[in-house]
């Protein structure tokens, strides 16, 4: 029999996880979020709601978002009637059809802008984490991946599927331990998400839909990763440092989706820019204790775009100057909350900002960073980065 120290061990790497390339994609159409409201009404036949209406269109206007990407057209809206009822017509088949078509197609294109930038074979990626919250199927997306994308067929791969939008700071938790455990290796992180699944016409009782109307967009992002980045081949990007969770004491259904025949449908309590605000000091202090930082504006900050509340929630907990949220704010403005792929866009808006501002790192001239991703329960995520010199 053979003996267990037979099978070769895996070796770790000497340095910490590190990122070396992101690509980003979207639908080519989008919407202007002031002329969305009267799209929204009209398509879903709700004109008569004007009272609704009016208040749909405060939010919007609040929303300090200008355009959301989308892959549901005006066009499969008024071919698929189902999705733009509330509740009331089952709707998952049509729903399932444009998400199976939109979530591979935006994510090989993300994945082949990252491998191009990376500069490396394909045949040298060893780790696929696929992450999205729209649909299922098997085998999954990270399977079709493998094919459009001539990934190596003995790639290890693993779906972070319907954990919610804090799934893009998880996959970097997951990647981190997978690439420094295992020397050379080089991880393919991909997100692909769409508003395909909950998207649906008004209720007088149900305004947290409405809000969800409001806020969502389309987009995929792609990120290589892997620790001890070869010199004069691989150029780093951010050091992933450390990477922690923790669920928010009775916060199961602050955000909460449950996938009926009807689609997802979601419950967002009022209360979740508060409690999400109230929380973000307590992370800090644990994650930044190891560096001994306490003053939050010496951070270059990324975090979740859940909406414009949970935002200056979060800048007004860690009293943070203007400004520390711009690369947040701009991707928020661009795209709307895109679920787990908005963090990994703001990396890439973070770095692109840097250089153009012509800041000594990827991180607006911080060495440090933080980054916060946000989802059911609540769920947090603090992810702690490392810039690189430009
Ligand atoms: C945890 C995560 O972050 C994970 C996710 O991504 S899930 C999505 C999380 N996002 C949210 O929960 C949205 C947070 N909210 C916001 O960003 C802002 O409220 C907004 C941009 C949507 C609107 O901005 P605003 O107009 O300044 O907000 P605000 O004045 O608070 O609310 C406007 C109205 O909507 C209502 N409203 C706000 N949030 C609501 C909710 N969750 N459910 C029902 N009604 C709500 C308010 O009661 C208010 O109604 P009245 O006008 O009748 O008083």
């Amino acid at each position: 029999m053979a003996h267990v120290n037979a099978f070769p061990r895996a070796q770790g790497a000497d340095g910490p996880a590190t990122v070396l390339a992101i690509g980003t994609a979207n639908p080519a159409h989008f919407v202007d979020q002031m002329e969305y409201p009267d799209f929204f009404f009209r398509i879903t036949n709700a004109e008569n709601k004007t009272e609704l209406k009016q208040k749909f269109k405060r939010i919007c206007e609040n929303s300090a978002i200008r355009k959301r990407h989308m892959s549901l057209t005006e066009e499969i809206l008024k071919e698929n009637p189902s999705l733009c009822a509330y509740m009331e017509q089952p709707s998952f088949d049509a729903r399932q059809k444009v998400v199976l078509e939109a979530v591979p197609r935006m994510a090989a294109e993300s994945a082949e802008k990252a491998i191009k930038e990376w500069g490396r074979p394909t045949s040298d990626i060893t780790h696929l984490v696929f992450c999205s919250a729209a649909g299922l199927d098997l085998p999954g997306v990270d399977y079709r991946l493998v094919q459009t994308l001539g990934l190596p067929i003995s790639i290890r791969r693993v779906m972070l599927y319907n954990v919610g939008c804090h799934a893009g700071a998880s996959a970097l938790r997951l990647v981190k331990d997978l690439v420094e455990n295992n020397k050379g290796a080089r991880a393919l992180v991909v997100s692909s998400e769409v508003n395909v699944m909950f998207f649906r016409g008004p209720d007088d009782d149900h305004f947290e839909n409405l809000i969800g109307q409001a806020l969502f967009g389309d987009g995929s992002a792609a990120l290589i990763v892997g620790a001890d980045p070869v010199e004069g081949v691989e150029k780093p990007i951010y050091e992933i440092s450390s990477a922690s969770q923790v669920m928010v004491p009775e916060s199961e259904e602050m955000v909460a989706g449950h996938l009926r025949e009807i689609g997802l449908t979601f419950h967002l309590a009022k209360k979740v820019p508060a409690i999400v605000g109230s929380n973000i000091v307590r992370c800090l202090q644990a994650a930044f204790a190891p560096m001994g930082i306490t003053d939050w504006n010496e951070l270059f900050w990324i975090v979740h775009t859940g909406g414009r509340a949970i935002i200056d929630q979060v800048e007004a907990n860690a009293g943070l100057a203007p400004g520390k949220l711009a690369a947040t704010r701009h991707v928020l403005s661009e795209h709307g909350n895109m679920q787990s792929a908005s963090v990994l866009f703001i990396m890439d808006e973070m770095r692109k900002r840097s250089a153009m501002e012509g800041h000594a790192t990827t991180g607006q001239g911080c060495q440090w960073g933080v980054l916060f991703g946000f989802g059911p329960g609540i769920s947090v995520e603090t992810v702690v980065l490392r810039s690189f010199p430009i």
